[in-house]
C-alpha cells in the first residue's frame, strides 16, 4: 500500500466507527488507556468486549468499575456520560483452555468481534517459567484458535516487548529463532514438578535475563506458526512510562520499570544505582504506545493477510547458539532443537509486521542524565515525607563497588534508621523498603548494562502513511518529542498518581526538605565532635591538629573584628 493509495482509505475513526473490537488484558496499564482513547478518538466505535478475569473475590462487573474510575476517563466523562454503555465484559482466564469462555461469549466474539487486541501478560520478571509460559506462550495459542473462528475479522494485534529477543543488540523487523520447539517444551514441563521447572529455568532462559523475555520470544514464534492466513501484526514497545500527553500528561499507575526507584530516590531511601552511566535507557510514552497500537490495527487491517507479502520475502538460516550448562540429549527432550524449519516459517518470521515503538539511542537520555535530570526534580518539587534529603543519584557500574557503597551509604543509615522507629515504637520499615528495591535491582539489571536498537522501518512508514488528520489525533512521532519534558511529567506523574500527593503541597514538602537539611547537619556536626572528642585524647597528631584549627580559627576572628574596628574608624575619619 503505497502512501498515495493509503491517503483513498478511511481514515482511523472511520475505520472503526461501526466495528468491535475485543481486549485482553483490559484492566492492565495499557488495557486501560486503549479503552480510553479508542471511546474518546473513535467515537463511532460499535463496542469493546473485555476479556477479565475475576481477581482477589472481585466480579468482572467490579473490575470493569475500576476500570473505568481514574482520572483518564474524566474527559469521556464529561464530554460522553453514557461512555460506559460500549463496554461489555467477559470472563476469561488466559491461563486455562479455551480462556474457560462460556459459550454465550464464544458466541459473541465469533460474531460480532472485528478487532482483536491482546495485551494480557504477566509482566513479572520473575514468575515461575510454567505461569509465564501459560499466559504469555500458551495465551497466545489458544487465542489464535479462537481468532481463527471469527467471522469476520479484520486485524489481530499483538503486543510483545521491544526485549523479546534482548539476546542481540540489533533488533529488526523479524521474529528471530528461539531455538526452543515451544509446544515440545510445554509437553516436558508437564511432566515435570514446579521445582524441577524452577532448576532447569536457568537453562532454558540461556542467554535471557529472565522467564519474561523469553515467553514473550515464544509468543510471537506461536505467531509465525500458528498465525498462517491471518491479519497478524506485532506490537513491541520498551519500557512503558507514564503518558506524554493524553488523556493527562503523566498518568502512571504502579511501580513497574523505573517508577520505583524514582520514587525511592525521591523519598532519599536509596542514593546509588548499579548501572552503566553512559548507557541509554530507552522509556517511552505510554500514550505513543497505545497510539502506535491503533494506528497498527488500522495499517493491518487495510493491508490484510501478512502472508500475502510472503513471495517477496528472502529466507536466512539461523543457528541459535546451544546453552552450555546441559546436555544435548537433556536438551533434546526438553524441546531444543536444530532442525530446519520449513521455507514458509522462515519467511513467515520476516512478513509479518511488527513494529518497534522506542524512542532508540537518537532520542533517549543517557543514565547519568537521566539521573541528574531527576535530582533537579527531587529538590523542585520534593515528595512529601522524604525520610533523607534526595541527593545526585550515585551510578555506578562496578558492582562490588557498588554492593560496598551500598553497605555504607544505604544499609547502615537503613539500619539506624529502622532502630530509631523502633525505640519510638513504631514499625521498622527502610531495611524492608531496602531489600525489595535491591530484588527490584537485580531483576532490572539486565535493562541497565545493555545497548539494544531496534529497525523503525516501519513504524515511520506507518506515520507516513497515516492522514496528517490522524498523525495528530494518534500521535506517537517523536518529531516534537522533547524527553526532559516527559521525564518531568513522569516524575510528577509518579508523585500525584502513583504516591497520591496533593500536586499543591510543595511549599510544606520544601519546609520538610529544608528541616533535613538543617538536621542534618546538625548529624555531622556531632558526629564530628564526637569523633574528634574521642580522638584527641588517644592521638598526639590530633591534638595538634586541633590547636592549629582552634589558634588560625582565633586569628581569623581578630582579624575581621581588627578590619572591621579599622573600617569603622576610616567612616568617622
Ligand atoms: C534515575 C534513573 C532510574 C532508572 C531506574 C532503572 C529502571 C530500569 C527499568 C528497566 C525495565 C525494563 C522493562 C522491560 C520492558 C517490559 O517489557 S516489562 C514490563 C514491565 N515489567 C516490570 O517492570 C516488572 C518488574 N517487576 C518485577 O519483575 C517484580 O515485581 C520484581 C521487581 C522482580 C519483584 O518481584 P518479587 O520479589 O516477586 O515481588 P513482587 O510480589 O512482584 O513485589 C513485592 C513488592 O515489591 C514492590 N515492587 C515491585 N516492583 C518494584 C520496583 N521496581 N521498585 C520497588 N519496589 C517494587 C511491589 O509493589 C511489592 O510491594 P508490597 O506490595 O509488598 O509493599
Ligand atoms: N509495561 C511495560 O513497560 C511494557 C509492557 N509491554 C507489554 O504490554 C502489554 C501490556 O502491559 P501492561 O498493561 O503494562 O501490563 P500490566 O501488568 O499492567 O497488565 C497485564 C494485564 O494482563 C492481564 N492478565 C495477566 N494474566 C492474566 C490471566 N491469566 N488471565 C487474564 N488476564 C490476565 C492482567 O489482568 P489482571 O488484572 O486480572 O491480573 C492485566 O490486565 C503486555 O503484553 C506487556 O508484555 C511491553 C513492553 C513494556
Amino acid at each position: 500500500m503505497t502512501m498515495q493509495e493509503n491517503r483513498n482509505h478511511p481514515g482511523i475513526p472511520e475505520f472503526f466507527a461501526g466495528k468491535t473490537v475485543a481486549l485482553t488484558g483490559a484492566t492492565g496499564f495499557i488495557g486501560q488507556l486503549l479503552i480510553e482513547k479508542l471511546l474518546r478518538s473513535c467515537p463511532d466505535i460499535k463496542g469493546l468486549i473485555l476479556l477479565i478475569r475475576s481477581k482477589k473475590g472481585k466480579s468482572i462487573t467490579e473490575r470493569l468499575q475500576k476500570i473505568i474510575e481514574p482520572p483518564i476517563f474524566d474527559k469521556l466523562r464529561k464530554t460522553r456520560p453514557e461512555f460506559a454503555s460500549k463496554l461489555i465484559p467477559v470472563s476469561a482466564d488466559i491461563e486455562k483452555p479455551g480462556f474457560a469462555l462460556s459459550d454465550e461469549d464464544v458466541q459473541l466474539i465469533l460474531d460480532e468481534v472485528n478487532v482483536f487486541i491482546h495485551s494480557a501478560a504477566t509482566t513479572k520478571f520473575n514468575e515461575h517459567l510454567t505461569l509465564s509460559y501459560a499466559v504469555n506462550t500458551n495465551g497466545v495459542h489458544e487465542l489464535l484458535k479462537l481468532c481463527r473462528k471469527i467471522k469476520n475479522l479484520h486485524a489481530f494485534v499483538h503486543i510483545s516487548t521491544a526485549f523479546s529477543f534482548c539476546d542481540k543488540s540489533f533488533i529488526g523487523e523479524e521474529v528471530y529463532p528461539t531455538g526452543w520447539d515451544y509446544d515440545k517444551l510445554r509437553t516436558s514441563m508437564q511432566r515435570m514438578s514446579d521445582e524441577m521447572v524452577s532448576d532447569l529455568t536457568p537453562d532454558i532462559v540461556k542467554d535471557r535475563p529472565n522467564t519474561y523475555t523469553l515467553t514473550k520470544a515464544f509468543g510471537e514464534e506461536v505467531l509465525v506458526k500458528e498465525g498462517e492466513g491471518l491479519p497478524i501484526c506485532i506490537i513491541r514497545p520498551s519500557i512503558i512510562g507514564s503518558t506524554y500527553n493524553e488523556p493527562i500528561p503523566g498518568w502512571c499507575r504502579s511501580l513497574n520499570g523505573p517508577t520505583g526507584h524514582f520514587i525511592a530516590f525521591a523519598k532519599g531511601y536509596a542514593r546509588l544505582l548499579c548501572a552503566r552511566s553512559d548507557h541509554y535507557l530507552d522509556i517511552i510514552p505510554a500514550d505513543f504506545v497505545v497510539n502506535g497500537i491503533i494506528a497498527a490495527a488500522w495499517k493491518t487491517a487495510l493491508s490484510g493477510r501478512s502472508d500475502q507479502l510472503l513471495s517477496k520475502v528472502s529466507t536466512t538460516k539461523y543457528h541459535a547458539s546451544l546453552p552450555k550448562n546441559i546436555s544435548r540429549e537433556q536438551l533434546q527432550l526438553l524441546g531444543y532443537t536444530k532442525e530446519d524449519e520449513s521455507v514458509s516459517v522462515q519467511a513467515r518470521r520476516k512478513s509479518i509486521p511488527i513494529y518497534h515503538i522506542v524512542t532508540n539511542p537518537k532520542y533517549a537520555l543517557t543514565i547519568s542524565r537521566m539521573a541528574s535530570s531527576m535530582m533537579h526534580h527531587f529538590t523542585r518539587y520534593p515528595v512529601d515525607n522524604a525520610l533523607r534529603l534526595p541527593e545526585n543519584v550515585i551510578v555506578i557500574s562496578n558492582k562490588f563497588l557498588y554492593r560496598t557503597c551500598a553497605f555504607f551509604l544505604e544499609y547502615i543509615p537503613a539500619c539506624m534508621f529502622d532502630a530509631g522507629l523502633i525505640l519510638f515504637g513504631q514499625k521498622p520499615k527502610l531495611l524492608r523498603v531496602l531489600r525489595l528495591l535491591s530484588s527490584a535491582m537485580t531483576a532490572l539489571q539486565f535493562f541497565l548494562y545493555n545497548h539494544w536498537e531496534w529497525d523503525e522501518g516501519s513504524t515511520l512508514k506507518l506515520q507516513r502513511e497515516m492522514s496528517d488528520r490522524d498523525q495528530k489525533e494518534f500521535n506517537f512521532s517523536k518529531d516534537d518529542f522533547d524527553l526532559k519534558l516527559f521525564i518531568e511529567r513522569y516524575y510528577m506523574g509518579t508523585k500525584r498518581y502513583v504516591l497520591k500527593e496533593d500536586p499543591l503541597g510543595y511549599p510544606a514538602a520544601r519546609r520538610h526538605l529544608w528541616r533535613l537539611r538543617v538536621l542534618g547537619w546538625i548529624f555531622q556536626f556531632c558526629v564530628f565532635m564526637i569523633t574528634w572528642r574521642i580522638l584527641i585524647p588517644r592521638s598526639q597528631l590530633a591534638r595538634n591538629l586541633w590547636h592549629l584549627l582552634t589558634s588560625f580559627w582565633s586569628k581569623f576572628l581578630r582579624f575581621t573584628s581588627i578590619s572591621s574596628n579599622l573600617s569603622r574608624f576610616k567612616m568617622f575619619h
